[in-house]
């Protein structure tokens, strides 16, 4: 297939011709063999003169007169070349040349374009000219001329086409293009000049009686005069375009997402400010993004589907495709905190050659990222409930691996941890019980004795998250190795593989009846479990210390996850309330719903930065003195991610609560999280406790 008919043949996924244009400005023309087609620096410069000399040779002595002003257009031109226009490189690419909307072919019944025709002046070159060329129907009003041109008739907009901002907001958020508003004057005098040359061909040939458009031609000597006259009037006005585009403006249907990812990718790293992610964060960020709208959202029903069939606690197979083109981007254990990785650095790689930093081994240890750096990370993930997994990022695999980077033997690290950073295996943690309040863990009531070599252990356990995955290899369990000693002094933490004889899953828990399959949440009995005495972890007696290490950025992760669902209630929700009416006016116009969304717009913005400083406090100043700012933050973000969920599957009507959304999945998940891994209360107990303690020193 050659490259332009690959481009033509372009399943346009972009709904508007912004989008479209956004699609074909973004192809890589060294990828369709098209990096010959044209060279791509001074492209303006080279259309100036090229339109310049073919207007001279249309005009003048015995031909049609020669307008001064044209050639004054010309001048000014030649003289306001944007810079950006001498480099070969950002903006250049694929230029269409005659991008206008009766260039593209709309599916009869979709908001979709399904073909782009005409490309004969195609090239490389400048591609802000298609855009300022695209537009010139939003500037050029014929009416207001005293000539008549057939079919051109300028009625202003019509119902449905966005305004000239909105279709370049459009543009600009989907192709990564900064606002055009420095060289707009100069972008729109170029088209409206290449388009007044083009006409007096035309009118030239009519003269000699050989020109294709019939007797229309007749009047293009009129429309180039007055294409000159009104790129003046444009040139001549103080203001032709906002310098931002307006806060809030809303994107063509479809491009919502993507001018939020833009959006939320482009926040200046140049800013000063506490919670201003680096560049190197910017970039992860960007790239991640670009990986859930690339491949996650597209097969999130396809998990749900497989999630709900007879084959729902198999694995499948687009999971394990997707985790190795996720490691493949560096997009992998991004959790894994810098300190951790260096601890596991040392005990597993210290020895060996090929462990420089770019190796394999070294890439499993994350990408050297602080808690708060990764924070807006896993916000990203949390977007979805498929997406952690992918990332090998999900619970509760990344707190059980950040218990063997810290805590772990250089064995028990060879054993457990090195399939679990490759995502070879899965993990659960068996803590609660069902006969027992497991919110206190000084209840918990399995025991872990000593046998020999060996620990033997009896109890049941429930909720353990992870459990049923067919991956699921290894148990971090929590119970008690001396019961007469000190309250926090009794419970220690082991190693149990799901292998091992007398361990028997139950069943799967469901939550509002979804079992989570293929992960689930499984009730478990250990009946004589017999594990060698070197599983242990940190020593006996020791599980409370270990809870508080692994407790800490767990939970965060579940918070910073969190923020992402709102996040995607959001953009649901407002694109529901753009596109739906109700009683003659969208959803979004009605009152009610406006302070609504405002309200939750606030309550996000307070929990995300909640979340953001109890990262930060866990960075700098470690668990146990950041435990009240965490306990804040998880207290805060289920219940803002709660309001913000339910209030979007509100103005979905019906469909919010069905599964044809995300919404209700998220919402049960994030119900889970006022009591899993701590009830509200818990954490409430903990906060108050530390307030009345600063009031008595
Ligand atoms: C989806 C899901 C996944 C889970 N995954 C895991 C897992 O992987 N591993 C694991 O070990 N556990 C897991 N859990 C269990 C979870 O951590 C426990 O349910 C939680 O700690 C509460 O324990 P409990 O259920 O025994 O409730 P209880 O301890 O019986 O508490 C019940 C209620 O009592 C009240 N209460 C408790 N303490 C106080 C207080 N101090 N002040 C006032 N009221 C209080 C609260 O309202 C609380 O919700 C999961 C739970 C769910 C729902």
């Amino acid at each position: 297939m050659t490259g332009l008919s690959y481009i033509c043949s372009l399943k346009c996924t972009r709904q508007t011709a912004a989008e479209t244009l956004a699609a074909i400005h973004k192809v890589d023309v060294t990828a369709i063999g098209l990096q010959k087609y044209g060279r791509r620096d001074n492209y303006c410069r080279r259309q100036v003169e090229r339109w310049e000399r073919q207007y001279l040779s249309s005009t003048g002595e015995g031909k049609p007169a020669r307008y001064q002003k044209m050639l004054e257009l010309a001048h000014w031109l030649k003289e306001h070349i944007p810079e950006e226009d001498s480099s070969a490189a950002f903006g250049t690419g694929l230029v269409h040349g005659d991008y206008r909307v009766d260039n593209l072919v709309f599916h009869p019944t979709e908001d979709r374009v399904i073909g782009v025709l005409d490309w004969e002046l195609s090239t490389l070159g400048n591609q802000m000219c298609d855009v300022a060329y695209s537009s010139l129907p939003y500037i050029i009003d014929a009416t207001s001329q005293s000539y008549s041109y057939g079919g051109f008739e300028y009625t202003g907009t019509p119902d449905g086409i966005p305004p000239l901002e909105e279709y370049l907001t459009a543009y600009c958020s989907i192709s990564a293009r900064p606002w055009p508003a420095a060289n707009w004057k100069f972008y729109i005098a170029f088209s409206l000049f290449r388009a007044a040359s083009i006409y007096a061909g035309v009118y030239h040939r009519w003269t000699m009686g050989n020109a294709s458009g019939g007797e229309r031609a007749r009047f293009s000597g009129k429309l180039a005069i007055a294409m000159v006259d009104r790129a003046w009037d444009f040139i001549s006005r103080e203001h032709v375009l906002r310098e931002q585009p307006a806060r809030g403006m809303h994107v063509s249907k479809g491009s919502w997402q993507e001018f939020q990812r833009e959006r939320e990718g482009s926040i200046s790293t140049k800013d000063q400010g506490k919670f201003v992610p680096s560049e190197k964060v910017m970039q992860l960020r960007k790239k991640l993004m670009k990986f859930m709208e690339d491949h996650i959202y597209p097969m999130e029903f396809e998990f749900y589907k497989h999630a709900q069939s007879t084959s729902r606690w198999t694995i499948h197979p687009e999971e394990e495709k997707l985790k190795t083109l996720a490691k493949r981007e560096g997009l992998w254990n991004l959790f894994i905190p810098l300190d951790s990785a260096a601890r596991a650095r040392e005990l597993l790689f210290e020895d060996r050659s090929h462990s420089s930093p770019g190796s394999s081994e070294e890439h499993l240890l994350g990408a050297g990222l602080t808690n708060l750096e990764y924070g807006y990370l896993c916000e990203i993930m949390g977007r979805s409930i498929w997406a952690p997994q992918i990332f090998n990022c999900g619970a509760p695999d990344t707190g059980n691996m950040e218990v063997l980077l810290r805590y772990g033997t250089r064995e028990q690290q060879s054993r457990w941890l090195v399939p679990l950073l490759e995502g070879k295996i899965r993990s659960g943690f068996a803590m609660t019980e069902p006969q027992v309040a497991s919110s206190d863990a000084t209840n918990i009531e399995c025991s872990i004795s000593r046998q020999g070599d060996f620990y033997v252990i009896n109890g049941t356990k429930w909720w353990t998250s992870g459990a049923m995955d067919p991956r699921c290899q290894i148990l971090i369990l929590m119970g008690k190795t001396d019961f007469s000693a000190p309250k926090h002094k009794q419970q220690s933490m082991i190693l149990v593989d799901v292998k091992t004889p007398g361990v028997q899953i139950r069943r799967p828990l469901l939550v509002f009846g979804f079992d989570d399959a293929p992960h689930g949440h499984a009730e478990i009995t250990f009946e004589n479990v017999r594990v060698p005495a070197t599983n242990i972890l940190l020593g006996e007696g020791r599980g409370f210390e270990i809870a508080q290490g692994r407790l800490g950025p767990g939970r965060l992760h579940h918070c910073m996850r969190l923020i992402g669902a709102a996040e995607r209630g959001m953009n649901l929700m407002v694109e529901r309330a753009l596109s739906r009416t109700t009683f003659g006016k969208k959803i979004a116009q009605h009152g009610s719903f406006l302070a609504d969304l405002a309200k939750c717009r606030v309550e996000l913005e307070q929990a995300r930065l909640l979340v953001l400083e109890a990262a930060d406090q866990l960075d700098r100043h470690g668990n146990k003195k950041a435990r009240g700012i965490l306990a804040m933050a998880k207290v805060a973000a289920p219940n803002m991610a709660l309001k913000v969920l339910d209030m979007a599957m509100q103005v979905h009507g019906g469909a919010g609560l069905s599964s044809d959304t995300v919404l209700s999945h998220l919402w049960a998940t994030a119900r889970t999280l006022r009591i899993a891994d701590g009830p509200d209360e818990v954490h409430l107990g903990a906060i108050a406790k530390l307030e009345l303690q600063r009031a008595r020193m």
